[in-house]
C-alpha cells in the first residue's frame, strides 16, 4: 500500500512544454478565431456533424446533456446553416364576415411593412378628410347660427354633430392590417429562444380587449399576437428544458410542427381574446429540443417520437480525452471568450495552463477535460475581470488562481460553512477515536465535497431476524448499497448477523445521500461496533464496496479529498483505481495524505485503533485462508445475500 506524494511545483510549470505541445503563441491574441458559430463549437464532434446534417436537410434535432455544454449556442449555429431560403412576412386582417376569424396573409420580407404603412397613410387621408366634412359643417352651424340669433340651438346642434361623427363613422385604422412577424431580407433563418415559455409566447396569444363595444373596442385582429412558433417560420426553434412545457402545450407545439401551420387564439379562457381564431398561421420551423436525461422523461411521447422520426437525437459529451489536439482546441476556447467578452486582457501561457488544469480538475476523469464550458468561460471572464481591475495587460495564472477563490459555486461555499459550524458543535471530529463512528466522505451540486459523518450502532435483534436500519436523507442507490455490506460483515466478522440489527445514521445529509460511494464506509463503522474496535477520527474514506470487499471507483474524488483537508482530516482512503482522477489545488498537497486502496482489508488494517485490531486482523486473515478453498462456489452465491 502506497502513500502518493504530490508534488507542490506550480502546474504551469511542470506542464507547460507537454501542454502547449507545438503550439507557438505568447498570449491568446495570438490565436484566430474562428468566424462562424459552428467553427467555435468545442469537443462536441458528433453534435456539430448532426447539426450540419440536419441544417441541409431541415431536420430537427433533439439534444439531450448537462447545462453549459453548447446546446443552444449548437441551436444558433444551426440557424447560421440553414439553407437560404426567401423569408416571409406575416400579415393578419379584419375579416369583415366574420369579426373573431382575423385574415391571415403572407408576403415577401420587407413588402410587410409597406404594405402596412400604405394602409396607415389611406387611413390617416380619411381621417384628414372626414375631420376637413366634420369642420365645414360645424362652422356652417355656427354661422347660420350668428345670423340667425339661435346661438344655443347651434351648441346643440354642433355637439351633436361632433357625436354623431365620433361614434356612427367607421374607425379608419380599424381596417388597417397588422404586421405579425416581420423580417427582412438579408437576415439570416430566425432563432427564436422558446425557453420556459408560457402557452401564449410559444403558441401565439389574442389580446383581451377590456371596452368590447360603444366604438372603443380595439379590433380583434388588432390583438392578435404572433407565438415563437410564428416568429421561427423558415429559422430555428429552440427550447430548452422541453419536459418543463405543459403537456397541452407539447400537444399543440406537435401539430404545429406536423401541419407546418397554426392558428392563433387567446390562451386564457375567461379573456374576450378566447373568442378569436385567426386563418393558420405559417409556422415551418426546424425545432431543436434540449435538456437532461428528465428531459426525455418529461417529454410526450408523440413529439419526441415526431423527433425521431423527422429528425435526430444526439447525447452531448460532458469531457474529453486531454490530448495535445483537444488542448489546442482549449486554448482557442479561451481565445474566443477574451474576444467576445471584448473587455478582459488576453490570456499569458500562465493562465492558460491554469485554466487547462482547471478543466482536467473539473472533469473528475483521469486524462479528461471537461466540456462544461459555461462555468469553465465563467471563470475566464472573472479572471479577466481581475486583471482588468488591477490595470494588467495580460491575464495571468495569479488572476487564474484568484479568479477560482472569487467564482466558487454556491455549494462549495455552502460546504465551507457546514464544516465550520460542524466544528462548532463537534459534529465532525477529526482527532482521537470512537467506536462505530467514520468520517465518510460526500459530493454536494457537482463540484463540492464535504465531510459525512457515518455512525454505526448494534442492537439485539427485534424481530424473527436481524435487519439493517439506515437513516439520513439517503437516495435508492445509497439504501442499496448499505444492504450489500451486510455480506461483507459476515465475511469480515465471521459474526451470524441474524441476531442483531445494525443501526446506521448519515449525519448532516440535507442533500441526501445518492450513489454508492459510502459503502466503505458504512461497512468499517459496522464492522467497528460488531468487534468493538475504535476508529481513528483523523482519517476518512470514499469508495464503492463489492460483495467480496474490493474498493471500486467513484466519482468526484478531488473534491472529497479537497473538503477532508479543508476539515482538518490527516489521511484519506481512496479507491487505488481513482489515483489519476486526483487534481487537489496545490495547497490541500501539504495538508493531507492520500492512500489509494484496493481492498477494504487495507481500510481496516489502517483505519482501526492499532492496539486493539491485532486480534481482529488475525481472525480475519484467518477467515480469510478458510474463504480461499471455496471461494468459487461462494462468489457465485454471494451477491443474492444481502
Ligand atoms: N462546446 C462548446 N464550445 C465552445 N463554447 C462553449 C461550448 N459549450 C459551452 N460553451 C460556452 O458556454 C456558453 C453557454 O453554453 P450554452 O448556452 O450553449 O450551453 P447549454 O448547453 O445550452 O446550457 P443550458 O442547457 O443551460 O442552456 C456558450 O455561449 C459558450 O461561450
Amino acid at each position: 500500500m502506497d502513500t502518493v506524494k504530490l508534488t507542490d511545483e506550480p502546474v504551469a510549470d511542470q506542464d507547460e512544454e507537454g501542454l502547449f505541445g507545438e503550439i507557438d503563441l505568447v498570449t491568446t491574441a495570438d490565436i484566430e478565431v474562428p468566424q462562424s458559430l459552428i467553427d467555435q463549437v468545442i469537443g462536441q464532434e458528433q453534435a456539430v456533424e448532426v447539426i450540419r446534417k440536419a441544417a441541409i436537410q431541415r431536420r430537427h434535432v433533439m439534444m439531450i446533456g448537462t447545462p453549459g455544454t453548447g446546446k443552444s449556442m449548437l441551436a444558433k449555429a444551426m440557424s447560421e446553416l440553414l439553407p437560404k431560403e426567401e423569408m416571409q412576412d406575416i400579415l393578419v386582417y379584419p375579416n369583415s364576415d366574420d369579426n373573431n376569424n382575423p385574415l391571415i396573409r403572407t408576403v415577401p420580407s420587407g413588402r410587410g411593412k409597406e404594405i402596412v404603412g400604405a394602409h396607415k397613410m389611406d387611413a390617416r387621408k380619411r381621417a384628414q378628410w372626414r375631420n376637413m366634412l366634420m369642420l365645414m359643417i360645424v362652422f356652417g352651424i355656427i354661422g347660420y347660427a350668428l345670423i340667425s340669433g339661435m346661438l344655443l340651438m347651434g351648441i346643440i346642434a354642433v355637439a351633436f354633430i361632433f357625436l354623431a361623427f365620433r361614434t356612427m363613422m367607421p374607425r379608419d385604422d380599424v381596417m388597417v392590417p397588422k404586421l405579425l412577424v416581420s423580417t427582412s431580407k438579408d437576415a439570416k433563418a430566425p432563432f427564436i429562444d422558446a425557453t420556459g415559455s408560457q402557452a401564449g409566447a410559444l403558441l401565439g396569444d389574442v389580446r383581451h380587449d377590456p371596452f368590447q363595444s360603444g366604438g372603443l373596442e380595439t379590433p380583434s385582429h388588432d390583438r392578435v399576437e404572433a407565438g415563437a412558433i410564428h416568429r421561427s417560420h423558415k429559422g430555428v426553434l429552440f427550447i430548452d428544458e422541453i419536459n418543463t412545457l405543459t403537456p397541452h402545450s407539447q400537444q399543440n407545439l406537435l401539430t404545429a410542427l406536423q401541419e407546418g401551420e397554426f392558428p392563433i387564439t387567446g390562451q386564457s379562457e375567461r379573456s374576450s381574446g378566447a373568442m378569436v381564431r385567426t386563418e393558420p398561421v405559417p409556422c415551418r420551423f426546424v425545432m431543436i429540443a434540449a435538456g437532461n436525461l428528465d428531459a426525455m422523461q418529461g417529454m410526450h411521447p408523440a413529439l419526441r417520437s415526431r423527433i425521431r422520426g423527422y429528425g435526430y437525437e444526439v447525447y452531448m459529451k460532458e469531457t474529453i480525452d486531454d490530448t495535445p489536439k483537444n488542448r489546442e482546441k482549449f486554448i482557442r476556447f479561451i481565445a474566443q471568450e477574451v474576444k467576445n467578452d471584448g473587455k478582459i486582457p488576453p490570456f499569458d501561457r500562465s493562465a492558460i495552463s491554469e485554466v487547462i488544469r482547471e478543466a482536467r480538475r473539473r472533469s473528475n476523469r483521469k486524462g479528461h477535460l471537461t466540456l462544461k464550458l459555461r462555468d469553465l468561460g465563467g471563470l475566464v471572464r472573472v479572471a479577466g475581470d481581475i486583471a482588468r481591475g488591477e490595470g494588467a495587460e495580460v491575464t495571468t495564472a495569479q488572476h487564474v488562481i484568484a479568479a477560482k477563490e472569487t467564482a466558487r459555486s454556491v455549494e462549495d461555499q455552502i460546504s465551507d460553512e457546514y464544516i465550520r459550524r460542524s466544528r462548532d458543535y463537534d459534529l465532525t471530529i477529526v482527532s482521537g477515536t470512537a467506536i462505530g463512528k467514520v468520517n465518510g466522505l460526500a459530493v454536494m451540486g457537482s463540484d463540492s465535497g464535504s465531510v459525512l459523518p457515518i455512525v454505526a450502532e448494534v442492537t439485539p435483534a427485534q424481530g424473527a431476524s436481524g435487519t439493517v436500519i439506515a437513516t439520513g436523507l439517503l437516495k435508492e442507490i445509497a439504501q442499496e448499497s448499505i444492504k450489500n455490506v451486510s455480506a461483507i460483515l459476515k465475511k469480515f466478522t465471521g459474526k451470524d448477523i441474524r441476531n442483531i440489527d445494525i443501526h446506521v445514521q448519515f449525519i448532516g445529509t440535507y442533500q441526501g445521500v445518492e450513489g454508492d460511494s459510502a459503502s466503505v464506509s458504512v461497512a468499517t463503522a459496522v464492522i467497528s461496533a460488531i468487534e468493538g474496535i475504535p476508529v481513528r477520527q483523523d482519517v476518512a474514506m470514499t469508495g464503492s464496496l463489492s460483495v467480496r470487499g474490493d474498493v471500486l471507483p467513484i466519482g468526484g474524488v478531488t473534491y472529497k479529498i479537497e473538503a477532508a483537508a479543508k476539515a482538518g482530516i490527516k489521511q484519506v482512503f481512496i479507491p487505488a483505481s481513482n489515483l489519476g482522477d486526483v487534481l487537489i489545488e496545490n495547497r490541500y498537497k501539504s495538508m493531507i495524505e492520500i492512500i489509494p486502496v484496493s481492498h477494504i482489508e487495507e481500510i481496516l488494517e489502517r483505519a482501526l485503533v492499532p492496539e486493539n485490531r491485532e486480534g481482529f486482523l488475525v481472525k480475519l486473515r484467518k477467515l480469510a485462508e478458510h474463504a480461499v478453498q471455496p471461494q468459487k462456489s461462494q462468489s457465485q452465491t454471494e451477491p443474492g445475500v444481502a
